[in-house]
């Protein structure tokens, strides 16, 4: 069983699939961390994002024990946008498209389904998943919910950079010629603006429901 969760950055994919993960018993795998990884290694190795050779090495590398996929460096903005750059690139896309599908056809501990949360899990990684959904919000809410969790983890940030840093990123990642953001023409689109984690949530375990007959344990 393959739930595939795909949306824009600070949409709440994130918070969405490990909420969905822990009421089904399934594993999570948020390939985003994947992407921010590469791009990671690439600016260690004083290495640019966007040279094709570059990340296309640093991602045939990444392995599933790799000790970088556990690091809190993953979490800057810095990352964020590198990751966002190698993405662009389609040999790194191919590197770690293997990692993904193994996760989903063999969740880890045994769990009975995956969930798996990035840009294109409905439409390229797990094209047969049995729910999909495309989580979203307008850009001026996703900012707003990211300056917010900057300031709870006590990390400067100015409200305008991190909107604009949003936008380049929105744009680079619907933009690319290779696996898009895009919601699945059979994906439920669910727009977040003026919904909270709690509504976001019981209308994910609704759609699920009626794609699966699945309901969370108690
Ligand atoms: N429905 C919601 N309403 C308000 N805040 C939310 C909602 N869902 C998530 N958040 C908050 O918004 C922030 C971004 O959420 P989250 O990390 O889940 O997004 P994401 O789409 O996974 O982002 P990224 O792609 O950058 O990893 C977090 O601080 C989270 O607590
Ligand atoms: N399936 C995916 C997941 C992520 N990306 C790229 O990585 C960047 C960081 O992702 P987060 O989910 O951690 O924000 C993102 O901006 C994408 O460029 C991807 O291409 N495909």
């Amino acid at each position: 069983m393959v739930v595939a969760i795909d949306g824009p950055a600070a949409s709440g994919k994130g918070t969405l699939s490990q909420r969905i993960a822990d009421a089904f018993g399934f594993a999570h795998l948020d390939t985003g961390v994947l992407y921010r990884a590469v791009g990671v290694s690439v600016l260690r190795a004083g290495g640019d994002p966007a040279d094709n050779a570059a990340a296309a090495r640093a991602a045939y590398e990444l392995h599933p024990e790799h000790p970088i996929l556990q690091e809190v460096a993953l979490r800057t903005d810095e990352a964020a946008q590198a990751a966002s750059k190698v993405a662009a690139v389609p040999e790194v896309r191919a590197a770690l498209l293997d990692f993904q599908r193994r996760f989903a056809s063999h969740p880890p501990g045994g769990a009975p389904g995956a969930v798996l949360d990035g840009r294109d899990i409905g439409t390229v990684v797990c094209p047969d998943a049995q729910a999909k959904l495309f989580v979203t919000a307008s850009v001026e809410v996703r900012a707003e919910r990211r300056l917010r969790e900057l300031q709870r983890r006590g990390i400067p940030a100015i409200s305008s950079d991190v909107l604009e840093d949003m936008k380049a990123r929105d744009a680079r990642d619907s933009q690319r010629a290779v696996a898009p953001l895009r919601p699945a023409v059979d994906a439920f689109v669910l727009d977040t603006s003026a919904l909270d984690a709690d509504q976001v949530f019981s209308m994910a375990v609704a759609h699920i429901g009626s794609k699966t007959g699945l309901k969370p344990a108690a």
